[in-house]
């Protein structure tokens, strides 16, 4: 399916219930996943939003050279989480049946793509958790901030689905291959003290850190 179809599909869904959530460009350098009553899950809307925030920081990483700043990606604190994959409820038209599926994952593997590939560094600040689709978010950024009583969970196999965001495919050039499959295929989380945080973790932030990115910043210096 190409990419436009699936975003037709996808839009249709958001048409077809009320808006929930949203993915907003704070500044050029934070993009805030917001959907308080759904654990910071991708509704449609949401996940029309973060297409179009790909599309403009490409925009901004053309046009200002000096874009050094990283990125930081960050779920809304009132929803506690950093993001718990699909919104399953809204997402409903959608994940009935198989062209809505493909549609969901074509989309979200473009934008994921695309964020990935932006020539700057992109930090995913991660509190609460990262879940399913939003673990696959969390492998579209260069660095890995977790905060310490957090964890990163493929939790799709407890959900007879498979990752179709990419997140399979990055999570495979992230560990060693057998490893990826085993955490997908077991849903093992991921915690600042499991053997394969090395891999993905770049960063553990206490909670009494006033910033959810401190070991970054010598990085700016
Ligand atoms: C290819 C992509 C496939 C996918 O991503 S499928 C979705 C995979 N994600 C999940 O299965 C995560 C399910 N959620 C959870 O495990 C927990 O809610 C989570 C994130 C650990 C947070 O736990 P808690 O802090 O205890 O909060 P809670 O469970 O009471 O949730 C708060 C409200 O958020 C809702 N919620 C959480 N995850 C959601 C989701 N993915 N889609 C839709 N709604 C979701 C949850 O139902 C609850 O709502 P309510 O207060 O009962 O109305």
């Amino acid at each position: 399916m190409a990419v436009a179809a699936a975003r037709c599909v996808v839009a249709a869904a958001a048409a077809m219930g009320p808006t929930r959530g949203r993915v907003r460009l704070r500044s050029p350098t934070e993009v805030m996943v917001s959907n308080v009553e759904a654990a910071n899950a991708m509704s449609p809307t949401m996940m029309l939003d973060f297409a179009d925030v790909v599309t403009e920081l490409e925009g901004y990483a053309e046009d200002a050279q000096g874009l050094v700043d990283p990125l930081i990606i960050r779920g809304d604190p009132k929803g506690r989480v950093f993001c718990a994959g699909a919104d399953v409820k809204a997402c409903a038209p959608l994940l009935a049946d198989a062209d809505g599926r493909m549609a969901m994952a074509t989309l979200m593997h473009d934008t994921l793509s695309r964020l990935h590939a932006l020539p700057l560094l992109v930090v995913a600040a991660i509190d609460g958790g990262a879940f399913g689709g939003g673990a696959e978010l969390a492998t579209a950024a260069d660095v890995r901030v977790l905060a310490a009583d957090a964890r990163i969970v493929f939790v799709h196999a407890t959900r007879g689905m498979s990752p179709g965001w990419g997140g399979a495919a990055r999570l495979k050039r992230l560990l060693p291959p057998e490893a990826a499959m085993r955490l997908i295929l077991t849903a093992t989380p991921i915690t600042p003290d499991s053997p394969w945080a090395p891999w993905l973790v770049d960063c553990v932030a206490q909670a009494d850190d006033a910033s959810p990115t401190p070991a970054l910043w010598p990085i700016g210096d």
